[in-house]
């Protein structure tokens, strides 16, 4: 009997009246992992109403500790359920064990411990006004959950980046309305039994499966009874949503997509950045909003970078999730490999030098139905590339060399992106002269992917609209009120 994979409305898991369902399936061997009810306007309708009447019950009557006291709960009862976090995670990744432990399912975890504890001791303004009368009056600011908030979410890290967004809506008393990405619905679904275990009241958090056009996703985003919309994903999906939103004047928080560069100066600590770039361009198999897909590397040490870098790439032993030697899984879907692979293909045709990677690895056995691709390292092709522009979302990365910094910084700007940049020099002025002038959201000095959560994160330019993490979400998931109190 093949899994089904269940909306979670109300506080039950249902299943679409429209009967519609579609596969869920391993990147890992193509095996069918589960079926999935599609949800139609009725389900989306439905959870829009349990979310919002929810607001009005024992949730919207909550005081801020209640919560925070509930959402440590929900992050202490996922650790308790990790290895079925892991597993269901896997199932729809292929990521590797190793990752997932490490990344994924700590992360959802932590974002409900961040947000809880940031809630409690959230402070908000107060003025004394001068009056013509010398009586004077009051000012003070109420921070109040702007309603229901819809969040639409990505395939790369399904469980961190959803939490990443629900976290802090349920901090701030709001109510929630999932959309998981059609390639990755488990953990969603699962963080629905651990709602309801540890007693977060029915209607507060709500799953629908489906796709973006013409499915739950367009039907969640152009909902009249939706008051926010939280994104991650695709830029030109973005442009998408922005666009049904605007109908209703819906608050939107973007987090888009990226083509973030790294610059690798001369006094770098080498060893350091060739590890640490090996994951920027790698990790998750290159599926990483913040990865680097451009290197620049000062001239006195190009060819010794490259070489390094192209013997990292041919270290990534791709292989089963549970297997300790493996370092790298396969792309999210075989629709994704063609897409990337695209790319290979362009970097071949435009003349670049490949220096690792370029093709499909043979794998053994069932494996060998799995999106699996080789990590790549070009150098030789020109900034004009469409393989230098445009966002690829593979483990593949290309490196040119650079000769004074201005030229760097140039060159790392020179995209409309802006989500985040990596630098690597041991020269401390330099780490912040050049840090202060790369037009991104987070810029990481001789680190990648370190992350203190309360910091501001999100994307410039064409990777986002809006900041979140600790105090910031707050700004997204919270209305000010002011009121005013004649003395
Ligand atoms: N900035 C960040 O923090 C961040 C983080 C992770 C991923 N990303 C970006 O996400 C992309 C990869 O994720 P993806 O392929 O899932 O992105 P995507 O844009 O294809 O889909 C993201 C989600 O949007 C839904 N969707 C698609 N079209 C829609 C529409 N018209 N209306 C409503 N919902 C719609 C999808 O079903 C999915 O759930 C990459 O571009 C990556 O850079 C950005
Ligand atoms: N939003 C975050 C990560 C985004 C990763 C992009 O793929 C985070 O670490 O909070």
């Amino acid at each position: 009997m093949t899994r089904e994979t269940l909306h979670f409305i109300n506080g039950q898991f249902v299943g679409g009246q429209s009967g519609r369902l579609f596969d869920n399936r391993s990147p890992l061997d193509n095996r069918l992992v589960s079926r999935v009810h599609e949800a139609g306007r009725a389900e989306v309708d439905a959870a829009v109403r349990a979310a919002r009447a929810a607001l009005t019950g024992p949730w919207g009557r909550m005081t801020a500790d209640e919560r925070a006291q509930l959402l440590h709960a929900v992050a202490d009862e996922i650790n308790r359920r990790f290895d079925e976090f892991l597993q269901a995670e896997i199932a729809d990744t292929g990521k590797p064990v190793s990752l997932a432990s490490h990344i994924d399912i700590p992360r959802g975890a932590a974002n409900f411990k961040i947000f809880a504890d940031t809630i409690k001791g959230v402070a908000t303004e107060f003025f004394e006004t001068p009056t013509p009368d010398g009586k004077g009056a009051i000012n003070y600011a109420l921070r109040v959950p702007k309603g229901v908030v819809a969040a639409i979410c990505p395939w790369n890290l399904p469980l961190l980046l959803m939490t990443w967004k629900v976290a802090p809506a349920l901090a701030c008393g709001n109510t929630v309305v999932v959309k998981p990405s059609e390639e990755t619905p488990s953990t969603a679904t699962l963080l629905g039994e651990v709602m309801n275990a540890v007693g977060i009241p029915p209607g507060v958090y709500n799953v629908v499966h489906g796709f973006g056009p013409d499915s739950a996703g367009e039907f969640l985003t152009t909902h009249p009874d939706v008051n926010a919309i939280t994104f991650t994903g695709e830029t030109r999906t973005g442009a998408a949503i922005l666009k049904a939103a605007a109908d209703g004047i819906k608050s939107t928080s973007m987090e888009l997509g990226g083509k973030n560069a790294a610059l690798v100066f001369a006094d770098c600590d080498m060893d350091q950045a060739i590890e640490t770039t090996t994951r920027s361009a790698f990790a998750n198999c290159g599926q990483v909003c913040l990865g680097t897909e451009r290197i620049y590397v000062e001239r006195p040490i190009f060819d010794e970078f490259v070489r390094r870098l192209g013997e990292a790439a041919r270290s990534m032993k791709p292989g089963r999730p549970d297997d300790p030697a493996t370092k790298i899984g396969p792309l999210i879907s075989h629709e994704h490999r063609r897409k990337v692979l695209s790319y290979y293909e362009k970097a071949k045709a435009e003349g670049a030098t490949l220096v690792a990677g370029g093709s499909v690895p043979q794998m053994p056995g069932e494996l060998a139905e799995g999106a699996w691709i080789e990590p790549t390292v070009w150098t030789g092709l020109p900034e004009t590339s469409a393989v230098v522009r445009e966002e690829i979302f593979g483990p593949c990365c290309h490196v040119r060399p650079f000769d004074t910094e201005e030229e760097a910084i140039r060159l790392a700007n020179d995209t409309p992106y802006g989500l985040a940049a990596a630098l690597h020099t041991t020269n401390l002025a330099r780490a912040h002269r050049v840090g202060a002038q790369l037009e991104v959201g987070i810029c990481w000095i001789n680190a990648w992917f370190l992350r203190d959560l309360r910091t501001p994160f999100g994307g410039s330019k064409q990777s986002g609209i809006g900041r979140e993490g600790g105090v910031h979400s707050l700004e997204f998931y919270t209305e000010l009120r002011n009121v005013c109190i004649k003395l």
